[in-house]
């Protein structure tokens, strides 16, 4: 929040980067900037020549040429200031289009590693509130600014050719008014600043309540959140008070200032007046400049601190997009034809500096086979299919696709070829089959149809209000978990992947839908390989290898009979979690 960035040139420079497809409205709104400065001081000056000589001289006919100027003028004045506020705020506005497609490009393609240190709220505000703020440095802050000192130099040099006594007596408080000014800035800015706190922490508390509104009302806390609701809102309103408290005080103050300026322009003016040292035009022109200075200078202040909070905002979304936190994406070759065998060869990999999470782990899978991973919770499984889809980049050792490194490989390659189905399927609001197709347009709505029928969900979307056209509402919150997760099978199928990451879904779900989900699975993994964190003993048994991992280390490998009969790890493991479900069957 330090004042120097008001005029960080290297910044500013780089905002007015994404004004430059804009040029013609930039230069535009600098032309008119110019204008209104020049027109400014010549309607007083005309006034003048008007008392002084015309109706001193009573001269008729350039009276009315002198009026008809004057509306002319004033016409020409408004048109001016139309186009200065049309322009700088279309300005504004295309700049923070661009500003926030480049951001939430940007952010899309940053590395699984940057989310897991930003809270969501933070780059909401960066893609959002910040950017508007920096629409404000166009539509309020930097052009707005010259505009008004440009304004302001026009009239003062006028006044001071004019007469520069007068002038300087009328100018005599303006100390006072820079004081003011300044003391209504540090406060405001402050306030503000505090208001910008706020209101992160008011959007952060909703969002993040109405999302968890199940466990807010599950545990009765409605009463404790409101509490804390409430104090977020006291410190809002009082921040908020606070600037309206310098604002309430700032502009009789201003006011004050500008009658002292006319009562001693007046006082001394009269004087010379009757001395003959000053005309009356001269006395009136002069009443309307000081006006015309006062009415910019008592906003300027406000539009400083516009300009602080944009220039503030724009450095914090400059360092979203300096974010250099990619996966490198140098790999040249393609996976059109991957097989799908996976090698993993003495793999380690950590979240945080060597706090491993997965420890050299050693495992092949040939194409086509459906390999189990199996373990506690905590016990690196998820971890395993982040690395295998290369979210994450390992530390230590290698993992080959079909021989190859997994590096060497163009990133979108190794995604578009390797399907994932995850355990809580994130949908999004928008209907069943755009779900389905996550809008690819190489997908017909008759292979969406077939792939439905495939996976034994055909009947059951087309039951649902409007088919495939069903409004899923956010997050799928009106589908069950065991819906969800079909859709999803549905999906992974459509993108027909060389390799199929899956994480089955512990809940429970009726028979009925078991059956359904089993036969889903059957089908989507086979004729490719699948890797799949079973929960089913169903999957597990059926599966070429089961990988059973204990604190990230392979403890055991093996198919179900061969692990079973060796008494081990996997024996106890299968005994605890699976008996019950094995004596059912
Ligand atoms: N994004 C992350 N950043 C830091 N640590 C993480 C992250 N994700 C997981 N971990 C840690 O890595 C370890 C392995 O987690 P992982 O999610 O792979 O286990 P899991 O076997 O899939 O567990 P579960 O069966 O409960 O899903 C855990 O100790 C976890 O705390």
């Amino acid at each position: 929040m330090a004042n120097k960035k008001v005029f960080d040139v290297r910044l500013l420079r780089r905002l007015f980067s994404f004004a430059r497809p804009y040029k013609r409205s930039f230069y535009g709104s600098i032309t008119m900037t110019v204008l209104l400065a020049i027109l400014s001081p010549v309607r007083p000056y005309l006034i003048q020549l008007t008392v002084d000589k015309y109706i001193a001289n009573q001269w008729i006919q350039a009276l009315i040429t002198v009026s008809i100027i004057q509306v002319g003028l004033l016409l020409l004045e408004t048109v001016v200031r139309f186009l200065f506020s049309y322009l700088t705020n279309w300005l504004g506005q295309s700049v923070i289009k661009d500003l926030r497609v480049t951001v939430y490009k940007k952010i899309s393609h940053l590395n699984l590693a940057f989310f897991d240190k930003t809270p969501i709220g933070t780059l909401t505000t960066r893609t959002i509130n910040d950017i508007e703020a920096i629409n404000d440095i166009f539509s309020e802050g930097l052009i707005s600014i010259i505009a008004d000192v440009l304004m302001i130099v026009a009239i003062l040099a006028v006044m001071l050719v004019q007469d520069w006594r007068l002038t300087l007596i009328s100018l005599s408080p303006f100390p006072l008014l820079i004081l003011a000014t300044y003391i209504f800035k540090e406060s405001v800015n402050k306030s503000f600043y505090q208001v910008r706190n706020a209101v992160a922490a008011l959007n952060a508390f909703v969002q993040e309540h109405i999302t968890g509104m199940v466990v807010v009302q599950a545990f009765s806390g409605e009463k404790r959140e409101s509490v804390k609701f409430k104090k977020i809102n006291r410190e809002h309103r009082t921040a908020n008070i606070d600037a309206i408290f310098a604002y309430s005080v700032f502009f009789p103050v201003v006011e004050i200032i500008l009658a002292s300026s006319l009562g001693l322009m007046v006082w001394y003016g009269a004087n010379q007046v009757l001395n003959y040292q000053v005309t009356q035009g001269v006395m009136i022109a002069f009443i309307m400049y000081l006006n015309m200075l006062f009415r910019p200078l008592r906003v300027l202040a406000d539009k400083f601190n516009t300009l602080q909070m944009g220039m503030v905002a724009c450095e914090r979304v400059f360092k979203v997009l300096d974010s250099d936190e990619y996966l490198p994406d140098t790999g040249t070759l393609t996976a059109q034809n991957l097989q799908g065998a996976i090698t993993f060869e003495h793999v380690s990999f950590a979240y945080k500096a060597d706090d491993y999470v997965l420890k050299n782990i050693s495992f092949e899978v040939k194409p086509g086979d459906t390999v189990a991973i199996v373990g506690h919770t905590g016990s690196g499984k998820t971890t395993m299919i982040s690395i295998l889809n290369r979210l994450y980049d390992v530390q230590q050792g290698h993992i080959l696709l079909d021989g190859k490194n997994i590096r060497d490989y163009k990133l979108s390659e190794v995604r578009s070829r390797i399907g994932v189905v995850l355990q809580d399927v994130f949908l999004f609001a928008g209907s069943i089959y755009e779900n389905i197709t996550l809008r690819n347009p190489a997908i017909t709505r008759e292979m969406v149809e077939n792939a439905a029928r495939l996976i034994g969900m055909h009947e059951f979307i087309t039951q649902l209000p409007g088919g495939f056209d069903y409004a899923v509402m956010e997050r799928g919150s009106t589908l069950s978990l065991g819906q969800r997760q079909l859709i999803s099978f549905v999906r992974a199928l459509l993108y027909n992947p060389a390799i199929l990451i899956l994480d089955e879904a512990t809940s429970s779900v009726d028979t009925e839908s078991e059956m359904l989900i089993q036969h889903a699975i059957d089908k989507l993994i086979s004729d490719r390989t699948a890797i799949v964190i079973a929960h089913r003993l169903s999957t597990i048994s059926k599966a070429d290898k089961i990988i059973v991992l204990d604190k990230g280390e392979i403890k055991e490998m093996g198919t179900h009979e061969e692990l079973l009969k060796k008494e081990g790890f996997y024996f106890k493991l299968h005994s605890m979690q699976f008996k019950k479900v094995a004596d059912k069957i």
